[in-house]
């Protein structure tokens, strides 16, 4: 496949993902980053004729797109505590078939998640390179978001964890030194064999808490996440939007937090021009 394929899957994906989601009513969308999600912008501008809608951008690069675009960004920070965001779009860099997601692969995950939690409904849109049914099938690494201090404790931690070489993201220029996040944070990626879905789990195909090797979905976000030095794992899981409010209103709250957002829905753009939609319910 060639570049402008991938491009133009992105492209049909962010289309039918706004045209699906983006409410011209809306006051709040949270706008996420990377490169699928520059396709998601220029569909909102095409749709949108109110020009009192608030963005909240997950990072630099997803705020400069939205002030490109002459939209109206506001910082994470200012939301009054009662305020969800009506929609938030993001990309992914691996989804499987419970709709967990790796997210990180341009450095941006803990605002994406901040920003994810915060939505009503989240919703990813991917090229078909992205679709698979267990994360960690093609995209290697789990991104992980770590204060630079404890960088060499963090992958001694996580190879004990059974990552076999956990490496710390440097800039592109590789004698620039470590690349660092929007919050001056350090990635460190770290390959994990192919990790199990819950329903692996249920149907008996491992254990999943990683006693052979190998863990599921949740179970590996919440041990990466109790290591000391742990800002964010770029792991998208657990329970969203209205499924979430339920438990949060049950004081569940935990439950309804624990291991990150996964989306309501991605849209997967096809190599033959198609967009496939995945929801909890199965694919169309
Ligand atoms: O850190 C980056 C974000 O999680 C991106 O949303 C993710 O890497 C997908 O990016 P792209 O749309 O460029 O594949």
């Amino acid at each position: 496949m060639t570049d402008s394929a991938v491009e133009a899957a992105k492209r049909a994906a962010a289309q039918q993902a706004v045209k699906d989601h983006f409410d011209p009513n809306s006051t709040h969308v949270g706008i996420g980053s990377g490169t699928t999600i520059v396709y998601v912008v220029e569909a909102i501008k095409e749709r949108s004729t109110n020009p009192n809608i608030l963005f909240v951008p997950t990072g630099y690069q997803s705020r400069q797109l939205v002030i490109n675009a002459g939209l109206q960004p506001i910082s994470f920070d200012t939301l009054p505590d009662n305020v969800m965001l009506d929609v938030a779009f993001d990309g992914a860099d691996e989804v499987d078939a419970e709709l967990n997601c790796i997210k990180g692969g341009g450095a941006c995950l803990f605002q994406e998640k901040l920003v994810a939690e915060r939505a009503k409904k989240f919703v990813c849109v991917a090229d078909y390179r992205k679709r698979q049914d267990r994360l960690l099938t093609v995209w290697p690494t789990i991104p992980i978001e770590v204060a630079p201090l404890s960088q060499r404790k963090v992958v001694a931690a996580l190879k004990l964890l059974g990552s076999t070489n956990p490496t710390l993201r440097t800039t592109l220029l590789e004698k620039s030194g470590p690349l660092k996040t929007d919050q001056d944070f350090f990635i460190v990626d770290a390959p994990f064999k192919t990790l199990l879905t819950t329903a692996d789990v249920k149907a008996g195909k491992g254990n999943g808490d990683g006693s052979d090797g190998t863990w599921e979905v949740n179970a590996i976000s919440k041990a990466i996440k109790g290591l000391t030095g742990v800002l964010e794992v770029g792991i998208f899981s657990g329970l969203s939007g209205p499924e979430a409010q339920a438990l949060r209103d049950e004081n569940k709250s935990s439950k309804a937090t624990a291991g990150g957002q996964r989306p309501v829905a991605v849209y997967f753009g096809m190599a033959d021009g198609s967009v496939k939609l995945r929801t909890v319910e199965g694919e169309q």
